[in-house]
């Protein structure tokens, strides 16, 4: 069973419609009925999902207030992919794209959305193919625990080209992150504290650009 209590602590700092409060307890239910069969999220996590990884994932929409297509890279078991579907599915013509290369994560996915009703696709394939064959300009791009920010830049840079906003959960390790990430690419970006508590952040990026081709080989 869920903890009431931090299903309300999530939703009394990032509050949301019924309709969708509804669509993301649909999700909880079957991500714990998977998770005993498939590791989607860390065991340990799992009392205190709602806080941890919903609420995680819902803080990025105040972010991108006005964006209608996003693309969240490497999904997993759904963060924060399957969340801002259950929120988009509120919204006229919003949609996300949910990109996984993992078969199973992709099916567990693909039923995530079938059952919550979340406005969103399951691209079951890798994150570089994806992004070379996107045509349709993103307005968002996230990705929680996915890769070091350097290797997070290289995938996103052709959607920021296009016109998009990165949006990157991360954890405390960020300054070194960006560190290492400013010997590949100048970026324009801004650090927002995580609003769920904790030493993570957001790394919201509106620009990037490679700075040397030969060293961003590994970049990407
Ligand atoms: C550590 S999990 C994080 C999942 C989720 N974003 C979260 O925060 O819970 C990283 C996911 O990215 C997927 N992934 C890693 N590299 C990828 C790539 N190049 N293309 C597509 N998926 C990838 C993995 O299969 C895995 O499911």
């Amino acid at each position: 069973m869920p903890d009431p209590a931090d299903k309300a602590a999530a939703l009394a700092l990032m509050p949301v419609s019924r309709e969708t409060q509804a669509r993301l307890e649909a999700y909880v239910d079957l991500l714990r009925q998977w998770q005993a069969v498939t590791n989607l999220v860390a065991p340990s996590t799992l009392p205190t999902l709602w806080t941890r990884h919903i609420a995680d994932s819902l803080q990025l929409l105040d972010l991108a207030p006005n964006a209608k297509t996003f693309a969240d890279l490497g999904s997993g078991g759904g963060f924060p992919g399957i969340v801002l579907a259950c929120v988009l599915a509120d919204r006229p013509g919003a949609r996300i794209d949910l990109v996984e290369r993992n078969a199973k994560k992709a099916a567990f996915l693909r039923e995530a959305l079938r059952i919550t009703g979340g406005a969103g696709e399951v691209h079951h394939r890798d994150i570089v193919d994806y992004v070379d064959s996107c045509t349709d300009p993103v307005d968002c791009v996230t990705a929680r625990a996915l890769a070091p920010l350097h290797q997070l830049l290289g995938f996103a840079e052709p959607l920021v080209r296009n016109g998009a906003k990165a949006l990157f959960l991360k954890g405390q390790d960020v300054e070194s992150e960006l560190t290492e990430a400013t010997k590949y690419w100048t970026i324009k970006s801004a650090l927002h504290p995580s609003r769920t508590g904790g030493d993570g952040c957001v790394v919201e990026v509106t620009g990037i650009v490679r700075r040397n081709i030969a060293a961003t080989g590994g970049a990407r």
